[in-house]
């Protein structure tokens, strides 16, 4: 008999030792229920069988109203005595072949898998679906094993390549972390997310079961309508297609509206470059605030515009991480500076856990430090700075890391490459005494954060007229984490300094590296879309 197709997108597994105070298990199911929870699962770890009969029986009752499928967990003997839809078994139940051997042929058997050696158990064994997990850290089950964070789901997800096994990400899924989550779990070629996710005490801790599920039930909707679905990008870049002129324009475009709407740039820097960060965002027309720490980033993610995160003498690790996640779901676009990430274990560390917390918008970036967060040995670091002569194939290396971090990639160098994973752009411009002061780099992120700032608030006024004025196919922007063009953004941020570092060095006082910085910062000041537009050497590689 062929299985029922199973909607799993919003997946409640139940948990009755979490329901709140005064809350009973079954209002709070079928409030649930009403709140959009297309699949339930019983998990009863500690009641003995004719308990859990009894909870499993009348679940299946009140699911049965609502049309939803109800999945036993573990026992296959409960499955079979309600009708369940389906049985979910952990790594140390009964073996896949002898849970099917039991049960009728049309029940789904699901299996939890937290690493690639599982999933590939779980794909030869032929389950109907896995749960991946744990994602996050959570309250709800002692985890015997570490994490698997975010961006590992995309490695397991990449084993299903190719199957029709549904996948759902389990672990520490809220409202506050679905849609990071789901842009932040896909398989670098975009062709793979999860198919839905699993919610424990969001839902069943919560005094209005009601309302959270139908929060992460508009979150994860959103998500699953956006307009290109083979490539889950997190804001709305990718997939346009672009003339280098009409990339001149629009970065120069940008810099007119930055200079008039004056984004506030949220900067969580290093020691080294922090009060000439804050004067050339000053220079060009934003405004800067360099607050670190962790109690005031709430406050601040409300506020339009954009963070930076640079780890160049990373101290405050914490602010950074609370920053992220405040800035994600306020749809506040990050762009992440890893200085030197290649030069500590300690840094590569701080770096991966950052990139687990929240989902960054642009990467940002010198040769080497581009190469350590790709995996590749290719070009080496020395402190902060990059070594030797750059990758044999730039455009692969800043694609590839594009399309596994979800993001924007700007690698700086002589030429600078920016890619979203699909239009990969190469920008020559710059002078050379650029790589000559500290701190380049640096303010390159600064200033790709003041664009991306600048091109989330003018998406954001655009979003608010197309609804004020009834335009109704604009319901799949919630399922983004940020909107506006973030790769115009970084574009026309790495042109902004490049360009006026050749204007600065035609000043007759520059003399030197100690004359160029101060020169620079006049340059940047004086900048206008024109000297973009008319000095722009920009080419769109592929
Ligand atoms: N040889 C060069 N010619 C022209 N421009 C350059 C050259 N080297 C670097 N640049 C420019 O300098 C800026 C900073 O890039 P770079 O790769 O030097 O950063 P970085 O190594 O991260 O710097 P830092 O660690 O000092 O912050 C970029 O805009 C880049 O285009
Ligand atoms: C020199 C230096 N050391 C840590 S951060 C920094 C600034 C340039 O990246």
């Amino acid at each position: 008999m062929a299985k029922p197709s199973i909607d799993l997108s919003l997946y409640l597994v139940t948990g009755r030792e979490l329901l709140p105070p005064n809350k009973d298990y079954y209002e709070s199911l079928e409030e649930a229920l009403q709140g959009g929870v297309t699949v339930v699962q019983v998990r009863e770890k500690t009641a003995d069988t004719g308990e859990f009969l009894d909870i499993a029986s009348k679940t299946s009752s009140i699911c049965a109203k609502y049309g939803v499928p109800l999945i036993i967990n573990d026992r296959v003997d409960i499955a079979l005595a309600v009708n369940a839809a389906g049985v979910h078994i952990g790594q140390s139940d009964m073996p896949v072949s002898v849970t099917r051997r039991l049960l009728p042929s049309d029940c789904i058997i699901g299996k939890s898998v937290s690493d690639v050696e599982e999933a590939k158990v779980a794909l030869e064994e032929g389950v109907d679906y896995v749960g991946i997990g744990a994602i996050w850290a959570t309250t709800s089950k002692k985890l015997v094993r570490p994490v698997v964070g975010v961006r590992g789901v995309g490695e397991i997800l990449e084993v299903f390549l190719g199957s029709d096994i549904k996948t759902v990400g389990i672990g520490g899924l809220k409202s506050t972390t679905v849609l990071r989550t789901l842009h932040g779990a896909t398989t670098p070629c975009g062709t793979r997310t999860l198919d839905g996710v699993a919610v424990v005490s969001d839902i069943v801790a919560s005094p209005n079961p009601r309302g959270s599920a139908e929060l992460l039930s508009k979150l994860i909707r959103a998500f699953y309508s956006r307009p290109s679905p083979n490539f889950a990008f997190p804001f709305s870049a990718a997939h346009q297609s672009y003339t280098e002129d009409d990339i001149k324009s629009r970065a120069a475009g940008l810099l007119k509206t930055l200079k008039a709407i004056k984004p506030l740039v949220h900067q969580i820097t290093n020691t080294v470059v922090a009060t000439q960060s804050a004067n050339i965002t000053l220079a060009l027309g934003a405004s800067p605030i360099m607050a670190t720490a962790p109690q005031e980033m709430e406050d601040l993610s409300k506020i339009p515009g954009a963070l930076l995160v640079n780890i160049g003498t990373i101290a405050n690790k914490d602010g950074m991480l609370v920053a992220g996640r405040h800035a994600n779901l306020n749809r506040k676009p990050i762009v992440f500076d890893p200085v030197g990430v290649g030069a500590t274990s300690f840094r590569r560390a701080a770096a991966d856990e950052l990139l687990n917390s929240w989902q960054a918008t642009v990467i940002k970036g010198n040769a080497a430090e581009i190469g350590t967060l790709a995996k590749t040995a290719e070009v080496q670091s020395k402190g902060v700075d990059s070594v030797g002569s750059g990758f044999s194939d730039p455009v692969a290396i800043v694609k590839a890391l594009a399309r596994k971090e979800r993001c924007v990639v700007v690698m700086t160098g002589p030429q600078d490459y920016i890619s979203d994973g699909h239009t990969t752009i190469r920008l020559s411009n710059g002078d050379p005494m650029l790589a000559d002061i500290t701190g380049s780099g640096c303010i390159v992120g600064t200033v790709v954060a003041s664009f991306c700032g600048i091109s989330s608030i003018s998406a954001q006024k655009r979003l608010s007229a197309q609804r004020a004025a009834g335009q109704t196919d604009t319901d799949h922007k919630a399922g983004l984490l940020v909107d506006g063009n973030m790769l115009i953004a970084s574009v026309a941020g790495v042109l902004a300094i490049t360009v006026a570092s050749e204007l600065a060095v035609e000043r007759p006082e520059v003399r030197g590296t100690g004359t160029f910085l101060p020169a620079l910062i006049d340059a940047i000041y004086g900048l206008t879309p024109e000297d973009v537009a008319s000095r722009a050497k920009v080419e769109i590689i592929r």
